[in-house]
């Protein structure tokens, strides 16, 4: 589903963000991907979600090669993705009926096919009361669960997460790790980075570790122990 062959990324300036990472995530898989502040986790996530491009490598996404993705074709392949932020980008002066819909308004959705998959997708995440409340009226947990039915409101093959569990204490944090497990069970492929290594070592799902932007275990954790299964 997601396959990243000898990619770097600089960034203007010159910083070496990511040095050479290749894996496969297959269809259908959940991951963790790790590794400490600043060692490239957010960079992974923009260039699979198309925010930016890498500078040299190829990357396929559901056997499309993005690397070169022409500039108009950007928002055909972006709905193949859902993407959840930590802060949850959700606006603040819009209903959580409004930010769910919000993928859907864009992509040109009719007003009754809008409301039919809004309900679904806060029904998902238990929150069909919350429909007109705004942002504020609701907990960081219940903001966060308003960011992923924004996420899978259109149905995305790919779920990546970027630090979903952030601001969350760890009994909310499982809550929501237990949700993109209920999505997976669909088929979703998931990726979720975080720097929980707590969280990690309970889930016991494959682990993707960077360190200065090189790929340096891929395994399942078990206790601080990485078992290794693609490295040499
Ligand atoms: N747009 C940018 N321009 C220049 N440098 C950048 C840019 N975005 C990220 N970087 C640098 O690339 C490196 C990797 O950043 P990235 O955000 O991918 O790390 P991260 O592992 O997600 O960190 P954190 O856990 O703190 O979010 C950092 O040193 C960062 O300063």
């Amino acid at each position: 589903m997601i396959h990243f062959n000898n990619v770097s990324k600089t960034y203007p300036g010159g910083f070496l963000a990511l040095k050479n990472v290749s894996f496969e995530l297959a269809a259908g898989e959940m991951a963790f991907l790790t590794g400490h502040s600043g060692a490239g986790k957010s960079t992974l996530l923009k260039l699979m979600s198309l925010m930016e491009k890498p500078t040299s490598g190829k990357i396929q996404i559901n056997g499309s090669e993005i690397s070169n993705i022409k500039y108009k074709d950007i928002p055909y392949a972006r709905r193949k993705i859902g993407m959840i932020f930590q802060n949850h980008n959700l606006l603040m002066d819009r209903t959580i009926f409004d930010n769910v819909a919000l993928p859907l308004v864009i992509e040109g959705y009719s007003h009754k096919e809008t409301r039919k998959r809004v309900e679904a997708a806060l029904d998902k995440v238990h929150l069909s009361d919350k429909l007109r409340c705004f942002p504020n009226m609701l907990s960081g947990g219940e903001q966060q669960r308003v960011g992923i039915a924004r996420a899978l409101v259109n149905k995305p093959l790919i779920l990546l997460a970027d630090e979903p569990t952030g601001n969350l204490d760890p009994k909310l944090s499982l809550d929501i790790i237990r949700l993109f497990e209920e999505f997976n069970d669909f088929g979703v492929t998931v990726l979720i980075a975080t720097h929980d290594l707590g969280l990690i070592a309970r889930m016991k799902y494959r682990t993707l570790t960077l360190k200065q932007g090189s790929m340096i275990t891929d395994g399942i954790v078990e206790g601080l122990q990485v078992r290794h299964e693609n490295n040499e």
